[in-house]
């Protein structure tokens, strides 16, 4: 891209230059008839016309500057929206009101049932269904307490639905406009069209695990894959990344001063090895959601009385324990967690007396205060029997991590090595 507005730069600098060429040769031919009063007519005719072109040359590359930059921000409201979607998902599964809506279907489903008989009809649905059925051997559900896990899964799916259309109808139209000038860009449009089209499959794609008899009895709490729901936290994670990543390099443009910095390229891989270790402990987070393993080991920092728990490699193949055995996955949670706060701990003291720019600093040492944060906020949920607004508050914080390790590469990258 960036060799891509150089060409471009260059390009309208030797039109400029070539036409300044010109402007010369006939000031040397008017300079050569000897007539003072044609001559001042042809460099006033001349210097407006080197003028306009030199102007339009300027409002032109404001305008396209101006054009990116609005590009940016709609990528970044996209970025927030897959954030809210992502806090709201991780409410309605703490609520445990994911699998309160039976039904999918792209358009039918958007209409709420608006009287008593329909939320009736709708209530009966759900009571075919195992979770219902393991309910109401301990409690008869009300319909109001239906009305409320309904409603948040309904808010989910339709925040799903506005990020598609405030994502597709701004899209078609630069597209239509030749606004993503870059294939990069176009590959990169693509790539999040599709990965938004793919969550709302996989969105379904997960519920049906949780509604399945086959899966769930109803003698215990039924509950949806962990595959299937760290399957769909991961792609709202690339998803955001890639909203995010693409939003920030198109609003943040203006030059900087900084030709190069000493050992920047080791900033970058320990960047570049912190947002690893954090993607990896995040997704290994969705699996301790999808197993409710938060609530295996509620002790910190040992695991009761033993740092390393009994019973790690229990289940045969031994390959399946990172993915089912609850206690298994706790314990990679953590270590992988620790693993994010000794690299980022690193890439601050790395960069910490660097001379990077402001904004480099401030990403830097908003990742450095947010993974403790976030550590903390693990812990805590932890030893507090994960309740729902902790438990929310450590999701959300995993994206605010994201957000600032994200905003530090973007910063770094612009510093040449
Ligand atoms: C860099 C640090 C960390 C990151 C990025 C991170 C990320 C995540 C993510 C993304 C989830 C899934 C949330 C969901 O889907 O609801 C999760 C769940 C969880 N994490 Fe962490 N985590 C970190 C540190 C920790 C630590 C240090 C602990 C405790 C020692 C911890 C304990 C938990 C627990 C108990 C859950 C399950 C909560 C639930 O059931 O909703 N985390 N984590």
């Amino acid at each position: 891209m960036l060799i891509g507005r150089v060409g471009c730069a260059l390009f309208r600098l030797h039109n400029v230059s070539s036409f300044r060429q010109q402007i010369v040769s006939k000031s040397r031919i008017s300079f050569r008839a000897g007539n003072s009063g044609i001559l001042s007519e042809i460099k006033l005719n001349i210097l407006s016309r080197f003028n306009n072109l030199s102007t339009r040359v300027v409002t032109r590359n404001a305008k396209e500057e101006a054009q990116d930059k609005g590009i940016g921000w709609w990528l970044l409201g996209c970025a927030g929206m897959v954030y809210g979607a992502v806090a709201l998902g991780g409410v309605t599964r703490l609520t445990e009101s994911g699998l309160s809506m039976v039904n999918w279907d792209l358009f039918r489903t958007m209409k709420p049932p608006f009287n008593q008989t329909e939320w009736e009809a709708e209530f009966a649905r759900y009571k075919e269904f195992p979770e219902y059925k393991f309910k109401s051997t301990t409690e008869e559900m009300t319909l109001n307490q239906f009305k409320f896990i309904w409603t948040m899964e309904y808010l989910h799916r339709m925040w799903g639905r506005a990020i598609g259309l405030a994502f597709f109808i701004p899209a078609a139209y630069f597209a239509s406009r030749g606004r993503f000038t870059m294939t990069a860009m176009k590959i990169r449009m693509f790539a999040c069209g599709g990965l938004l089209l793919a969550q709302g499959g996989v969105g379904w794609w997960m519920v049906k695990s949780g509604l399945d008899p086959s899966l769930n009895s109803d003698t215990s709490v039924p509950r949806v894959s962990q595959y299937r729901l760290a399957t769909h936290l991961t792609l709202a994670f690339v998803l955001y990344s890639l909203f995010l990543w693409n939003g920030l390099r198109q609003v943040l443009t203006t030059p900087i001063t900084i030709t190069s910095v000493p050992r920047i390229g080791k900033l970058k891989a320990l960047t570049h090895t912190s947002k690893g270790f954090m993607f990896a402990t995040a997704i290994m987070g969705a699996f301790v959601a999808g197993l409710d393993a938060g609530l295996v080991y509620n002790s910190w920092p040992k695991f009761a009385n033993d740092w390393i728990p009994p019973n790690l490699l229990a289940r045969a193949p031994k390959w399946k324990n990172f993915f089912e055995n609850d206690v298994t996955v706790q314990f990679i949670h953590r270590n992988l967690a620790y693993l994010t706060l000794v690299s980022i701990t690193l890439t601050w003291l790395c960069g910490r007396r660097m001379g990077l720019t402001k904004r480099a600093r401030w990403a830097l040492n908003a990742s450095m205060g947010m993974v403790y944060v976030q550590a903390a906020l693990g812990i805590t949920t932890l030893l507090n029997y994960v309740p729902v607004w902790l438990a929310a508050l450590h999701q959300s914080g995993s994206m605010a991590l994201i957000s600032f390790v994200l905003w530090l590469g973007t910063e770094l990258k612009r510093i040449p090595k």
